[in-house]
Order: C-alpha cells, then structure tokens, then sequence
C-alpha cells in the first residue's frame, strides 16, 4: 500500500496557520484540510464566548481530524491541515491516523501575535483566549518528526520556507505563484 506524507502546521490562536497552510497546500498540488471547519458548534460557541476548550471538546474533533488524514493516507494521497495541535498527546492522535505525520509549528513572540489578533477582524476566535492557547501549548519535542517557523517575516517568506521543508518530504513541486 502506498502511503501519503502529512504535515499539520501547527501553532496557537493567530499564528498564521491558515494564512500559511492553505497557500502551501495550493501551490504543492496537496489536499488541504482546515480544522476550525471541524468544529462542532457547540465548541465555537464556546471559543467565541471566551471560553478555551478543554480537552474532553477537543477529543471528537481530533479523531474526526485523524479520520480525514487516514482517509486521504488510504488512497496514498499527501495532505496538509491547519490545526491548533496543542498538546502532544492532541498530535498522538493526528500521527496515529498514517505511518507519517509531521508538524510545522509557527511559532513568534507574543507581542507579534497578540497585535495580529487585534488587527483580524472576521474570526470567532478573541484575542482574550491567547493567553490560555499560549499556556496549553506544548513545543514539539525533539522526538516528534517535524520544525518550527518563525512567523514574524512577511506571511509569503513564511510560506516558502514550509514549502521547501512539505516539498522535499513530499517529493511534490511548487505548481505556481498564488
Ligand atoms: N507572516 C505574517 N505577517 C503578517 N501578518 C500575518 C502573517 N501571518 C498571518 N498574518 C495575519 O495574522 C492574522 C492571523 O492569521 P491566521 O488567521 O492565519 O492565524 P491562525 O493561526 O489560522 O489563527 P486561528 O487559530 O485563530 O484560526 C491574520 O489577520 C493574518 O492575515
Ligand atoms: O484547540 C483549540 O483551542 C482550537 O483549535 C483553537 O486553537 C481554535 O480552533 C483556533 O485557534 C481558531 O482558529
């Protein structure tokens, strides 16, 4: 059977991950997935209302994540997603749906990512949750397969560094410029 290689990009609230992940997905010619559009109502509501998830709400989105990434695996189909993938144990999951899963973490100061939630207008997602997404988080370790990014260079420097790292891993070529 033929597997697919899956990179997760990865990272706190306002991180630039569906900035990134999307664009990089295109320009590769791989599937894409974004998390957020996972969520189950219930969990937005919360997330909107200020509430940080806890991890019982976040287990059934996860498995539903990993289902999408075993599903795209099965027909040997490479994939990037745009999620959060917090704690390590959330990224057991995700890895635990194909034999390679991987992470790109964008990662910066929070100064920079707290002004760049101001400035975002059309999201549920309030800069008041910052805090709470930076304590839960958890750097990847150096056993788990994957890098981080420094977001704070323009989000297009940042889109062609995790296109040469999801290139090389995935063999596949840059199609066109967005
Ligand atoms: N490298 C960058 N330079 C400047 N602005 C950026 C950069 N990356 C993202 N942004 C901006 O920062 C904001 C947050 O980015 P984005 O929505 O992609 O983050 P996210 O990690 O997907 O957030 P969330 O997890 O809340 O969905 C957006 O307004 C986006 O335009
Ligand atoms: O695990 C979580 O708390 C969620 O995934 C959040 O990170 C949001 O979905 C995201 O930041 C908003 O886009």
């Amino acid at each position: 059977m033929t597997h697919g290689t899956h990179f997760v990009v990865m990272g706190v609230s306002g991180t630039g991950k569906s900035t990134v992940a999307e664009p990089l997905a295109r320009r590769l010619g791989l599937a894409f997935a974004e998390a957020d559009d996972f969520h189950p109502d219930s969990n937005v509501a919360k997330m909107s209302a200020g509430t940080a998830l806890t991890d019982e709400d976040r287990q059934p989105w996860l498995e539903s994540l990993a289902a999408w990434i075993t599903e795209h695996d099965r027909r040997g189909t490479s994939t990037v997603m745009a999620c959060s993938a917090l704690k390590r144990s959330y990224r057991d999951i995700l890895r635990s749906a194909a034999p390679d899963v991987r992470f790109l973490h964008l990662d910066t100061t929070t100064d920079v990512i707290a002004a760049r939630l101001r400035e975002r207008t059309d999201h549920f997602m309030p800069e008041t949750l910052l805090r709470s997404q930076k304590s839960t988080l958890e750097p990847l370790a150096d056993d788990e397969p994957g890098a981080t990014l420094d977001i704070a260079p323009p989000a297009e420097e940042v889109i062609e560094r995790a296109a040469r790292i999801v290139s090389a891993a995935t063999g596949s070529e840059p199609a066109s410029r967005d």
